[in-house]
């Protein structure tokens, strides 16, 4: 199995291209290759697979081995693989993904390769069961949530995956260990959540640091930028269009009022390619 190393202002994927179906054990291989110190190590594996809907199909397995409904600095990666290795002939590409459809790209490309993805997300998904949480609401804005007697508020939001933003008085030093992991696998998300903790600091740029679900901290989460500024419009603090700063840098989000979408513009690339010696 051949792979390439990528990643997305460094939310970095192990990327196999060539199957045609997830393979049977996907769980168990994600947990081995991502693994940092023995093996190549990444935030989750990325099959790109044959689609009847779109250009292709991604699926993503995180680095504990559960399957995410979507992706977003993975799918920027996908985008640009597909193009810079001629599967595609168009700068418009289409991928479907398990959780929020099919959906469409416009890569920005220079001496023949892709440096950055605009993506269209799709429309957020607000109510409180959807997301999914465990409160029958329209919308969960600044709900409180206890953790070892502490209280936080947060505002819940779907991207085809779930995300709890929690507003914070300084996103870049909050102590992610402590609380990430106790809220992405607290009760009232029957999923577990993604939790993304932000600071804005005016209307138009926004400071967030992100627990993933799955994969612990990343550098960079594209499915949490766009719910942490879905979940600033709603609470007005920020605009529709807007920087969320992370660790890795900079995405731009934009939540388009005519359309109700979200859309996300970012870089990908290319790190290394290999080959996975044994599967067995
Ligand atoms: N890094 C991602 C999201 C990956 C999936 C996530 N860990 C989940 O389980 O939902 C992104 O860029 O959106």
């Amino acid at each position: 199995m051949n792979f390439t190393k990528m990643h997305g202002l460094g939310n970095d994927f192990i990327v196999v291209y060539g199957e045609r179906e997830l393979p049977a054990g996907a769980d168990q291989l994600a947990i081995r290759l991502c693994n940092r110190n023995f093996s190549i190590g990444a935030d989750g594996v990325v099959f790109i697979l044959p689609s009847e809907k779109a250009d292709f199909q991604m699926r993503i397995i995180n680095a504990d081995g559960s399957e995410a409904e979507q992706c977003g600095n993975a799918v920027r990666c996908v985008s640009k693989y597909v193009y810079d290795h001629k599967l595609v002939d168009s700068t418009d590409i289409t991928i479907e993904t398990i959780g929020a459809g099919v959906q469409k790209i416009e890569v920005q490309v220079k001496d023949g390769k892709v440096v950055t993805a605009r993506v269209d997300m799709g429309e957020p998904i607000l109510q409180g069961l959807q997301v999914p949480t465990t409160i029958d609401s329209d919308q969960v804005v600044q709900h409180p949530i206890e953790v070892d007697g502490m209280t936080f508020t947060f505002t819940a939001v779907s991207m085809g995956n779930p995300h709890c933003v929690i507003y914070v008085d300084d996103a870049i030093h909050f102590d992610l260990a402590v609380w990430g992991p106790k809220l992405e696998t607290h009760p009232m998300f029957p999923r577990r959540t993604n939790v993304e903790f932000a600071t804005v600091q005016n209307r138009a740029y926004t400071d967030m640091r992100v627990w993933e679900r799955g994969a612990g901290p990343t550098l960079a989460c594209g499915t949490g930028a766009c719910a942490t500024l879905v979940a600033s419009v709603l609470n007005g603090y920020s605009d529709r269009d807007s920087i969320v700063s992370l660790k890795g840098g900079e995405l731009f989000i934009s939540w388009n009022e005519t359309d109700n979408r979200v859309y996300m513009t970012g870089p990908a690339e290319e790190v290394f390619t290999g080959t996975i010696p044994d599967l067995a």
